[in-house]
């Protein structure tokens, strides 16, 4: 790998301690590295390059999924860190950066490749964008790349203020937005498992499949982020972004070559193909919730409003599910339903795959009740596949009952990559198929604008769910409308409220 400097904003904040150092520790010691790298750490506060060195070093031993480290290895990683005391408003500290940056490039012999991490809040992404064009940060001749976290805008308006901005200081390609759902081993698996498998490929659409469900609950309420979750709801923290990414995974089509502008063309069109819900329909086709307070795991805990930093008489959506259709010919008639909430039973991200059940006609005589077959792709904290499929059981005179096959992937533990360390490894080597395109986070936008705007304007109900349930019964009627139910929910709970 060519040597590079890393350049860090945020480098004093909770993303980088919990997250980004051990990422670039593993790859480090996973030689994942390119042999020569200055990394540049940043932030307001005054520190030494040694109590940074030490910051960087505690969070390692503290969040790492390594449990052993060995001590030159370590120094040698600290080695790279430097820090510079930089406030991202004031453009003269940008040429006090650039002197540290030359000076280091000097001392290492590294080549102009210099990549930006923006982990700081979305209000300085465009000032910190411009200030490294007028500084001359990026004016290099290797070559420049931007790494932006989420939230990329508020509302549709307000992305586009912002990707133009962007676009003023760097060319889409160099712009690698991160969607951490993108970095988890069965997203990233779910292109092989439709692809690599002729098997599924050839059912992989509406001739065969009834439904397709996508949950991502939560155990966890909204912590300390009252501030931004307030603002944000469900609807912008993960229907926006992770939900409509594993939607666009599922649902796109086989490009024809399996490359990084091949596959984000396909989950284009797949956002292209999403149909708009009308504002007058969004009621009939869009559920939202709030958690009150409840019991989860045998612990009493508060409700949305008792929260700490949260408006006592907030309206966010802490839930939201939803039933959408692709007008395309594979999808045509299928429904997608997608679900995420705060404090719901059980921590789960998965994808069920609802097969027709042609069945049911064979066995309507007799007293068979005769389940679908079921695709179920469990991406955390579990990771694997599993299908459902019948079979009799001699035990009880030959019935015919579910059986489910697991294909074991489990991809967790010391010695698998986490998300972030696969991002910043597909960044440093300039592979983008895993980051939100521009185009796939405008459409996004473009669907979820008219639900916002909806959500503002009070069209739709604001239902309380107890903490430590599946949400809102309504959202079990979206799929009963349908003749269909969320599976593996073990059971239905109480009544809905409306607030
Ligand atoms: N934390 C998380 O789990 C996640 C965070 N994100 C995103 O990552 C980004 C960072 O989040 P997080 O680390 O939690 O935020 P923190 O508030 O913990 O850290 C913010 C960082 O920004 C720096 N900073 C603030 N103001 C300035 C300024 N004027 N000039 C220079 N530096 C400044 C702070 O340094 P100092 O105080 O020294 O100035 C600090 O290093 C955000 O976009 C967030 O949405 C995304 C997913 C998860
Ligand atoms: O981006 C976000 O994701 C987390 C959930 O991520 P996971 O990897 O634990 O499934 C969510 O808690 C947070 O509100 C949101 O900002």
């Amino acid at each position: 790998m060519e040597s590079m400097t890393f350049v860090l904003f945020g480098a004093t904040g909770d993303l980088a301690k919990r997250k980004i150092f051990s990422a670039l520790y593993n790859l480090y010691v996973d030689q994942k590295l390119p042999e020569r790298i200055s990394i540049i750490g940043l932030g307001r506060r005054q520190l030494s390059h040694l109590d940074f060195q030490e910051k960087v070093k505690e969070s390692i031993l503290t969040f790492s999924r390594r449990l052993e480290h060995n001590a030159s290895e370590m120094g040698g990683f600290l080695d790279a860190f430097r820090y510079s005391a930089l406030d991202v408003t004031n453009s003269e500290d940008y040429q006090k950066l650039l002197q540290v940056v030359k000076q280091r490039e000097n001392e290492l012999e590294i080549k102009e490749n210099r990549m930006f991490y923006l982990s700081v809040s979305p209000e300085f992404f465009d000032i910190i964008a411009l200030n490294i064009k007028e500084s001359g940060l990026g004016r290099t001749n290797g070559w420049k790349r931007l790494m932006i976290e989420k939230p990329f805008g508020h509302d549709l308006q307000s992305a586009r203020e912002l990707n133009d901005k962007l676009s003023r200081a760097f060319e889409e390609e160099e712009i690698y937005r991160i969607d951490h759902y993108l970095g988890k081993p069965m997203v990233q698996n779910l292109e092989a498992l439709e692809f690599a498998n002729p098997v599924l490929q050839s059912i992989w659409n509406q001739e065969h499949i009834a439904n397709v469900q996508i949950t991502a609950s939560e155990i966890v309420g909204v912590e300390e982020r009252a501030g931004y979750y307030d603002q944000a709801g469900a609807i912008r923290d993960m229907v926006q972004n992770h939900m409509l990414q594993m939607l666009m995974m599922t649902a796109m089509h086989l490009p024809e070559k399996i490359n990084a502008s091949e596959i984000r063309n396909e989950k284009r069109k797949v956002m292209e193909a999403l149909r708009k819900v009308k504002k007058e329909e969004i009621q009939s086709q869009i559920v939202r919730g709030q958690y009150i307070s409840g019991e989860i795991n045998d612990q009493s805990v508060a409700g949305y409003k008792e929260e700490p930093g949260v408006n006592p008489s907030s309206k966010t959506d802490t839930f939201v599910a939803a039933r959408l259709w692709i007008d395309n010919p594979f999808w045509a008639k299928v429904p997608f339903y997608i679900r995420t909430g705060k404090r719901m039973k059980e921590k789960s991200t998965r994808i069920v795959i609802e097969f027709k059940n042609t069945l049911k006609l064979h066995y309507k005589d007799n007293d068979q009740k005769v389940e679908p077959n079921l695709l179920i792709i469990e991406i955390s904290p579990a990771e694997n596949v599993s299908l459902q499929l019948n079979s009799k059981n001699p035990s009880k005179n030959g019935k015919i009952e579910p059986v489910r096959i697991n294909f074991s992937c489990e991809q967790t533990g010391v010695g698998v990559p986490e998300a972030y360390e696969r991002l910043i490894y597909d960044a440093l080597i300039g592979d983008s198929t895993f980051f939100a395109h521009w185009k796939e986070v405008e459409l996004s936008w473009e669907w979820v604008q008219p639900i916002l705007e909806a959500f503002e304007e009070e069209l739709l109900p604001l239902y309380e769910y107890q903490s430590g349930s599946y949400g809102p019964d309504a959202a079990n009627s979206l799929l009963l409308e349908n003749g269909f139910k969320w599976w593996l929910d073990e059971k239905i709970e109480s009544k809905d409220k409306t607030l």
